[in-house]
């Protein structure tokens, strides 16, 4: 049995990642799950994977929570804020932990889980965005696994299974190009909050869609592949490929080019990183590729979407720039989805944001948060 704790079990990663479980009851037991505040899910939850420890982030929500689990006789420590999803991550049964919240608030959880020699399945990519250096050096120092569960990174990891790091020229990422794939800059200036939604492949959570219908998604993508496959930041590429069905590719020094091929299904990575170094079946279906019609890739547009860009700019400039990128657009996507902001404003805000910041190079922990808060202030003050 593998023991496996959850942040985010709430979520579309959570949840897809409890049906995986389900799949493979008898190979994986679920020990801790987290909850931001959907705490009906979470009681259901509960119920199916019996788990030792829970956390709500708000702590009145927990108190309802521990109430309702009280009176149903359900014996489940209940723990809150940051301390209690740390809790949940350092669970002394766990052998894995999956980071599936949405923001950087899974930094720390993540930190203290490596630290705690827990291996890692990792969606959560604002925290490599956030803190990747910090995050490599301490998986690094305990010699735990980072396991990609991103579609993007996880093709990648599978295409360099049995090749040598120097032997790859580039990576490839793809990108669906999000809801408004060639419009232009105008037709983006009154686009409505309800068609940024709608992602034309995948089934989301609210703030991975936004991030896909501007290219910030792609661009947090750029930093985090950086991390995981230790890169040169100029050789990463991106591609529009509507289809997502070719979900990443590495080009080598002798010019082959190895992709990974699937249906848009994020079981398939999250089973991946449950089972790696082995695969093992499941009963989802396969590729038919009688049934493509064409697989097709184009050049993405940094002027109309150029949120892309400002990854780019944040990696060349290194040490907090990307945090800060990161922070400011976590805002502006909230203030988006407020409606208080039109969608062009969430570039406008990172590019702002990152022009005011003075970065400092080699950030410890302390300085990585307070780059953070600091971002969130000025982000929520732009009108
Ligand atoms: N969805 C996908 O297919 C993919 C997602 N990812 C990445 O995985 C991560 C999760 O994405 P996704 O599942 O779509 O997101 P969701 O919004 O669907 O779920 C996020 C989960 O985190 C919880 N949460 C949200 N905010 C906080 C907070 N401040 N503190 C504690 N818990 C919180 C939510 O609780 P509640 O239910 O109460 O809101 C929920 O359980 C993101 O980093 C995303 O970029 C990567 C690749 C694909
Ligand atoms: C499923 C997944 O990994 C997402 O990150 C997805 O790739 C988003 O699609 P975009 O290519 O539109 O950003
Ligand atoms: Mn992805």
């Amino acid at each position: 049995m593998k023991n496996i704790s959850i942040l985010g079990s709430t979520g579309s990663i959570g949840t897809q990642a409890l049906e995986v479980v389900s799949e493979n009851s008898n190979a994986l037991n679920i020990v801790g799950l987290t909850t931001n505040t959907s705490i009906d899910l979470l009681e259901k939850q509960i119920d199916t994977y019996s788990p030792r420890i829970v956390c709500v982030m708000d702590g009145d929500t927990a108190l309802v929570l521990e109430k309702r689990l009280k009176k149903r006789g359900l014996a489940v420590d209940v723990v809150t804020g940051l301390e209690g999803l740390i809790a949940v991550a350092t669970a002394s049964e766990n052998d894995l932990l999956l980071t599936a919240v949405s923001g950087m608030i899974g930094l720390q959880p993540t930190l203290a889980a490596i630290n705690a020699g827990i291996d890692i399945a990792l969606a959560n990519k604002e925290t490599l965005v956030a803190g990747g250096q910090l995050v490599m050096d301490a998986a690094a120092a305990s010699g735990v696994s980072l396991l990609p569960v991103d579609s993007e990174h996880c093709a990648i990891f599978q295409c360099l299974m049995g090749n040598k790091h120097e032997e790859i020229d580039r990576i490839i990422i793809t990108a669906s190009g999000g809801p408004f794939r060639g419009y232009s800059h105008k037709q983006l200036e009154s686009v409505t909050l309800a068609q940024a939604l709608k992602h034309p492949n995948w089934s989301m959570g609210k703030k991975i869609t936004i991030d896909s219908a501007t290219l910030m998604n792609k661009g947090l993508e750029v930093i985090e592949a950086k991390w995981l496959f230790n890169l040169r930041n100029n050789q990463i590429d991106v591609v529009v490929h509507p289809q997502s069905i070719v979900h990443s590719m590495v080009e080598f020094i002798d010019h082959s080019t190895i992709a990974q091929l699937g249906l848009p299904d994020m079981a398939l990575p999250i089973q991946i990183a449950f089972f790696y170094p082995e695969r093992v079946a499941n009963n989802r279906p396969a590729l038919d590729f009688s049934q493509i019609r064409e697989l097709t890739f184009s050049e993405p547009d940094r002027i109309a979407f150029p949120c892309l860009q400002l990854a780019y700019d944040a990696l060349e400039i290194g040490g907090t720039m990307a945090c800060v990128l990161n922070a400011a657009n976590e805002i502006a996507v909230s203030r988006f989805l407020n409606q208080e902001i039109s969608f062009l404003d969430i570039p406008r805000i990172n590019r702002q944001v990152m022009e005011q910041h003075q970065v400092i190079v080699h950030p410890n922990l302390d300085d990585v948060l307070a780059a953070d808060a600091w971002a969130r202030e000025i982000s929520n003050a732009y009108n």
